[in-house]
């Protein structure tokens, strides 16, 4: 059995823009909806939803019976030990938030590699099939995506050394926390947060990494994808569900 290919990592160096969906619900069968549903990766948060690792495994498993969706999951925190979870459950492509300096981000990058250029710990896991994988300690670091998310004015001030780190794939704009950072607390779409969301862009390509956005927000999708952000996710499943749920309701309500 090989080691599987990180088809979104290859995506990314090949500069192909990959259309994703957050994952809120934290649920598997809503998982495998909307990996059926067609999108090129699915954001399996584990920062904002009350996850057990139980239950991302269990997201994880229903993702991959859709070979074209990639999941990608985002660890509640850059804890080495929880990112040696997420690693061992088999996650390929790894979503981390809150980053706010270079030596964070190289931090990230030690905790996802095994010695001796990183600190992984070894365990067999599902990651290496229960030891199916014949030489999997020596080849699951090329596999691993590591994408550090930007998000407050500090990230932004040493957006350079982040974007720079060696081993960091791609850098993620969460543009709700950056215009809560930056003074705009609920207006992603503030022209002030925009304008430093359009110059982080540059500031990422220059550095030769993938540039990531979550955003809803049509205009700013535009301007972003026009700047050479690749990894853009366009929703989240609450709200779809909440939408269009809300919708035939109102579409039904008697009365
Ligand atoms: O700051 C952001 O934007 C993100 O990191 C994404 C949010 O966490 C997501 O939950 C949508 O609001």
């Amino acid at each position: 059995m090989e080691n599987p290919q990180n088809q979104l990592k290859q995506a990314l160096l090949q500069g192909k823009r990959q259309i994703g969906l957050w994952l809120t619900l934290g649920d598997a069968t809503s998982a495998e909806i909307c990996a059926a549903a067609g999108f090129d990766w699915l954001l399996i948060d584990g920062e904002h939803v009350p996850h057990s690792l139980d239950s991302v495994l269990a997201q994880l498993r229903a993702i991959s019976g859709y070979p074209g969706t990639q999941a990608v999951a985002r660890v509640p925190s850059a804890d080495p030990v929880i990112i040696k979870q997420y690693l061992d459950m088999g996650v390929q492509s790894l979503l981390v938030p809150m980053v706010q300096s270079g030596e964070e981000a190289a931090a990230i990058v030690r905790a996802c590699r095994y010695p001796p250029g990183g600190e992984r710990g070894v365990g067999g896991a599902r990651a290496a099939r229960w030891g199916l994988i014949p030489d999997y300690l020596h080849k699951a670091d090329e596999q691993i995506a590591i994408i550090v998310q930007v998000e407050t004015r500090q990230a932004l001030d040493d957006i350079d050394a982040i974007a720079g780190t060696e081993g960091v794939d791609g850098v993620f704009i969460g543009p709700a926390d950056l215009s809560a950072s930056l003074g705009h607390l609920g207006q992603p779409a503030h022209p002030d947060v925009a304008r430093e969301i359009l110059h982080v862009i540059d500031r990422i390509r220059t550095a030769g990494k993938a540039p990531g956005i979550l955003t809803r927000d049509p205009e700013m999708l535009r301007e972003a994808t026009e700047r050479g952000a690749l990894l853009n996710a366009v929703g989240l499943d609450a709200s779809l569900l909440a939408a269009q749920a809300q919708n035939l309701a109102k579409t039904h309500a008697v009365g």
